[in-house]
Order: C-alpha cells, then structure tokens, then sequence
C-alpha cells in the first residue's frame, strides 16, 4: 500500500494565456487517480483542494497522512467526499462500516481519524474517488446514496447536451464545511457538458470524466470566457479549474463526470452564465 503525493499551484489568468499544451496539462490536468492499492493525491493550492482515487485490490488501504498537511491525521483539519465509481466496496471510518455501491457517496466528517477502503470483489474492484478540503468544524459522516441525491434534468437533445444532473453531497442533502459534490450523466447522443458554461469566482472547482468508452475522449474547455483553452481529457482523469476559468466539456461520445466544488457560497445556482456566441 502506497501514498502518491502531487503538489499544485494556483495560476494568474495572465500568466495562463502563455501556456502551451504541455504547460497547461502540467498545471491542471490529473492524469493518474486509480492504481492498484494506492492513494494517489494531487493537492492544488487552489482552495487547499486535494483530489485523488483509491482501488484497493489485494487488500484494504488506509488514507494516511502526507507530510504537506503536518497533521497527525488526514482528517485533523479537513472534511472528505467519497464517491465510488467502480463496482461495490466498504469506507470503514473509525470503526463504522460503510457499504459503497456503484455512483453512491461518503461524507466523512472533520476529526474522523481511520479511513480505511476495501473492494468486495478484488477481481472487480471499487473505486473512490476523492475530494478535501478544509474545514472548520465537524459535521456528521454520512452515506449519500443514489435515492437521497437531488436529481435535475437538464438539456436537450437538439443542443446535444441532454443529461442528468445529481446532487450528492450538496447543502441541500447534507452539511458540510465548503465541500460539495455531485455527478452529471450525459443521454446517449448528447456530448455537451455545462453549456452554456459559467464562471463562479466565489468557487473552485474539479471535474473527473469516467465512463467515457474504449478509444473515445473528452476536449475539456477552461480559461477565462474571453481567452480559452482546451485540455483533451482520457477516462478516469480530472481536471483543476480555478476560481477565474470557466469549465466545460464536449466528448467524441456520452460520459459521465463527478464535479466537486469548494470555496464560499453554497447556492448551487450561484454561477455568471456565459452565452456560447459570448465565448472566444
Ligand atoms: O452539466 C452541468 O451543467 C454540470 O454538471 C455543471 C456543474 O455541476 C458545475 O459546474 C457546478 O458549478
Ligand atoms: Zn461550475
């Protein structure tokens, strides 16, 4: 069992303009999240934000502290969203045990000492993806599962953006510090996501695609509405974007993806809209 650790830092929109390709996906993409029986985690300085995966394979795997935090756990200051993409598996939080199915969430509260997170099935292995961020008081860990999520249907098939939107751990399910996370499922022959797009400056924000099918992609769209980048995108990959860029993406087919927010403002309507004829 093994802790990967990756550190980022936060980016002025002017200094962004000048980056290439390769800069730009040293900066803001996550390429690798899940490996066998390892925590890998990337921590932006955006938010204090740390996102990573888990897939326990051989055994069960701990979240450990990382040097950076100089905590005496993971947890001793921060609060954690859990969402398991691959197939069923247990969280166990300071001896509580948490069944996980596919597309179900874990809050785990601030102060919570042992995370540990096993598959049921090592040959079909679940995945946890993860998000952290700071917190400054504790809130109870709780199970999100697919019934307790709010649902909305946005889109249409005419724009190719027809998809369903599920809030999991939002402020309208549970409480939580700063962190909130929910997932977005796109129709079959739908590829747009978020669109038309927006910025919220009062928000960071992390998108991970899954499901995005053998051999197909997704162009991630960033950057500030007048000056926007492109990062193509392969499954299982998230993408960093910073209170200033816009976060938006179009796929060679359907997909799926977690969005995970921190920062101030809860209200999940609290976004500056961007038409796409406004967008350069
Ligand atoms: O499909 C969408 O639209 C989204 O999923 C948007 C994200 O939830 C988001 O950007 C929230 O700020
Ligand atoms: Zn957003």
């Amino acid at each position: 069992m093994t802790t990967v650790f990756d550190e980022r830092y936060s980016s002025h929109p002017a200094d962004y303009v000048n980056y290439d390709t390769e800069r730009l996906r040293k900066e803001y993409l996550v390429p690798t999240l899940f490996t066998a029986d390892t925590v890998n985690l990337t921590y932006t300085h955006v938010d204090r934000v740390i996102v990573g995966g888990v897939m326990p394979v051989e055994g069960a795997v701990k979240l450990e502290t990382v040097d950076a935090l100089k905590a005496d756990y993971f947890l001793e200051r921060r609060e954690l969203g859990i969402i398991n993409i691959g197939a069923p598996g247990c969280v166990e939080v300071d001896g509580t045990l948490y069944e996980i199915g596919t597309k179900e969430a874990l809050y785990v509260s601030r102060g919570s000492k042992e995370v540990v997170f096993t598959s049921n099935v090592k040959t079909s292995p679940a995945k946890f993806y993860i998000l952290s961020t700071p917190a400054h008081r504790e809130f109870p860990t709780r199970k999100v599962g697919q019934g307790d999520a709010q649902v909305i249907e946005l889109g249409a098939a005419e724009t190719c953006n027809k998809r369903t939107l599920r809030k999991l751990l939002v402020k309208d399910v549970l409480e939580t510090c700063q962190l909130q996370m929910g997932m977005t499922e796109l129709a079959e022959g739908s590829c747009w996501n978020t669109m038309p797009c927006h910025t919220h400056s009062r928000r960071m924000e992390v998108y991970m695609y899954f499901n995005v099918p053998e051999g197909q992609a997704v162009c991630h769209f960033m950057g500030p509405p007048q000056q926007t980048r492109t990062i193509w995108m392969a499954n299982e990959q998230a993408v960093i974007s910073p209170t200033w860029s816009l976060h938006s993406g179009v796929g060679t087919s359907n997909y799926t993806f977690i969005w995970g927010m921190a920062g101030e403002n809860h209200d999940y309507d609290d976004m500056d809209k961007v038409q796409p004829n406004e967008l350069r």
